[in-house]
């Protein structure tokens, strides 16, 4: 968590580049690399996605030099969406934390609370899926997530059970940007959480709104993800430094103490 908050400040950046690496094997190693040199200046974290490289052979190898290449003062969350029982997720953040060397994970919570204990580390970033951003699905998600009550209820219930059973580690929230109006209500529900955002771009998800319904008082609390937006750039920095500016404007506007 500290480093997070460091790295967020140090680069005046909520933006979380996603790497979701497409192509054949030569060209994914050499746009990694190209991707994490020209956008780490503006990168508040890195987040590969698990499923880009377990699609490969040797995907863990590459996954494990994807993640030493990442500057040490950046924080890396592994997009795995875990949610097994305990004993098969203490497998999972062993492999996440020890082996790929990842700060954070996401996290699916739908089997229950022993799905993300095993996770809570301390110092590590625990992301629990809460809304997602593929909007046309909902259905069952909120079936399965507002039968005790409104998302909000559900939101709060993760807070103190993290509160409660896990106070050494940060337990966000993943929260799509294709439903800023839920985005409020969870960012209402939990005023402190950070919430991971993927949706923008390709996904149609809309940044301003996203933004003005997230943003903390502090005007800060969200991390911004854009994968294929960064990753099919012609020139993934120029793209990453807009989409850094473009955020931190409605930081400004929001919240002229920390323009
Ligand atoms: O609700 C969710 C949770 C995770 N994702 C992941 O984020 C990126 C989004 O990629 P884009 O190319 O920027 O659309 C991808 O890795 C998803 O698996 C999400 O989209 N929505």
């Amino acid at each position: 968590m500290q480093k997070l908050l460091t790295r967020v400040q140090t680069a005046n950046s909520l933006l979380c580049v996603g790497l979701d690496p497409t192509g054949d094997d030569a060209t994914v190693a050499r746009r990694l690399r190209e991707v994490i040199a020209e956008s780490a200046p503006f990168a508040a974290a890195f987040k590969p996605n698990l499923a880009f490289f377990l699609s490969r052979e040797n995907g863990v190898a590459l996954l494990q030099e994807t993640v030493r290449s990442i500057p040490a003062d950046i924080p890396v969350i592994l997009d795995g969406k875990f949610g097994d029982i305990a004993n098969t997720a203490e497998q999972y953040a062993r492999f996440a934390y020890d082996i790929v060397g990842a700060d954070g994970v996401t996290v699916n919570p739908y089997m229950g609370d022993d799905t993300i204990r095993p996770f809570a580390r301390p110092g590590k970033l625990v992301f629990s899926l809460a809304k997602t951003s593929n909007k046309p699905q909902h259905g069952l998600q909120d079936a399965a997530m507002t039968r005790g009550g409104s998302i909000s209820d559900w939101a709060a219930r993760l807070a103190r059970l993290v509160d409660e059973e896990m106070p050494e580690s940060t337990v966000g929230l993943v929260v799509g940007a294709t439903e800023p109006a839920t985005v409020a209500k969870l960012r209402a529900a939990c005023p402190d959480q950070w919430f991971l955002v993927p949706g923008i771009g390709v996904q149609g998800g809309d940044l301003s709104a996203t933004l003005q319904a997230g943003l903390r008082a502090d005007g800060s609390g969200l991390l911004i993800n854009s994968s294929r937006g960064i990753w099919q750039a012609q020139d993934a920095g120029a793209e990453a430094r807009k989409l850094m500016e473009q955020i931190n404007e409605h930081r400004t506007v929001k919240h002229p103490a920390h323009a």
